[in-house]
């Protein structure tokens, strides 16, 4: 059994890598870490946890449970790990980081985008970028994994094979997202009260999102080109989901089955990434509580321009399914241990 200790585990992400580990046959929680709920009974929180997680909650000790867990997750604000991650505790457990903190490489780009300072500058050249689909080897021998952002996994997936076969100009590419709330987390925020949420729709960020440099970095990893996108956001009145539409300009003419040709070549055996049938469109509401991204595109004869579509599920491969797809990988498992959910509906 792999011992696990998550720190931020009353939050959404980490209430959500509960869930998932709850249901892995190779993982036991051994940690329920928190700030506000220490000594609380974790079902108390969340009560879909009932007679299914008996253990209370734990205060956010690192150095304490890095030496009882082969594993852990940090689902903690950006800033936190970075704050506490040290080489003992490294020697000790590996960590899976769900903020940005390990996610860019240049430390002056983190802090300008995040406005805070890098605590462990130390460990970004180390840290493994967890995007499975991309960097699976990697991640087989990775101590530190920074799991990546909700927004950069669906838009990165999404555009990937055009960009790695160069066959869209990544100078005109513009990102268009839209999330769930609970993309905002669980703390309390009057922009995400229901009243400020329901029957609205909002682009908020603009300009300045911080997954910006994020999707920049691992575009222009997979493109080999320096690249410069523009990325707005939108809140949406639901629970979970992301939808990201991605506009671009074909640098030649292509057919359907050309382009198709391209999201086959990186994901045909992909487990989680499901390219869809021609003319049918990502809808968030077919990958719901599930680890799938699903992709499509569409070719506009008329403006030489393809439009490419992802949607995902925020809280999984958007934060803790990916996460434990990078666990599995990690400790040698199966990549969807404990994953084959399937998505729910309605
Ligand atoms: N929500 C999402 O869809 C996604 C989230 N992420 C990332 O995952 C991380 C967690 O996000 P999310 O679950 O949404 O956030 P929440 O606000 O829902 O949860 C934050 C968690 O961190 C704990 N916490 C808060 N402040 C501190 C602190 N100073 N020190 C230690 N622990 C603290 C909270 O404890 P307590 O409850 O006890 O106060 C809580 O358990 C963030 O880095 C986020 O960017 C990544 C991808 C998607
Ligand atoms: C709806 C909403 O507010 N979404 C969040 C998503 C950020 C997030 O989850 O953070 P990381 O993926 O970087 O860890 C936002 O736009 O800031």
């Amino acid at each position: 059994m792999i011992k696990v200790g998550i720190i931020g585990a009353t939050g959404y992400a980490g209430g959500e890598l509960v869930r998932i580990l709850s249901g892995h046959k190779d993982a036991e929680i051994v940690w329920y870490g928190s700030r506000s709920y220490i000594d609380e009974k974790y079902a108390d929180i969340y009560r879909n946890m009932f007679e299914i997680v008996e253990d209370s909650c734990l205060d956010d000790n690192m150095e304490e449970l890095s030496k009882k867990a082969d594993v852990i997750f940090t689902a903690t604000p950006q800033g936190f790990c970075a704050s506490v991650v040290n080489e003992g505790m490294l020697d000790n457990t590996k960590i899976i980081d769900l903020s940005a903190d390990f996610r860019i490489k240049d430390v002056a780009t983190y802090e300008k985008w995040y406005g805070i300072e890098h605590k462990s500058p130390r460990f970004i050249e180390e840290a493994v970028y967890g995007l499975c689909e991309v960097n699976r080897e990697a991640v087989r021998n990775a101590r530190l994994v920074a799991n990546p952002g909700c927004y950069p996994t669906c838009s990165f997936l999404s555009i990937y094979p055009l960009a790695k076969e160069g066959m869209i100009d990544m100078n005109t590419l513009i990102i268009d997202a839209k999330s769930g709330t609970s993309g905002a987390g669980r703390g309390a925020k009057v922009g995400n009260l229901y009243c400020e949420v329901n029957e609205n729709i909002k682009a908020y960020g603009v300009t300045g999102h911080r997954h910006t440099p994020e999707i920049e970095e691992q575009l222009g990893l997979a493109s080999g080109e320096q690249v410069l996108l523009n990325f707005t956001t939108h809140l949406v009145p639901m629970n979970r989901g992301i939808l990201v539409t991605a506009y671009a300009s074909l640098k030649q003419k292509a057919t359907y089955e050309e382009v198709r040709a391209a999201y086959d070549k990186y994901y045909d055996g992909e487990r989680f990434v499901r390219v869809l049938e021609k003319d049918i469109c990502p809808e968030t509401r077919w990958v719901e509580g599930s680890n799938y991204v699903d992709v499509n595109f569409k070719v506009d004869e008329r403006t030489g321009r393809i439009i490419m579509m992802g949607a995902m599920d925020n809280l999984v491969k958007g934060a803790a399914g990916q996460a434990v797809q990078n666990m599995n990988l990690m400790f040698g498992l199966p990549e969807d241990e404990g994953l084959a959910f399937v998505p729910l509906f309605p």
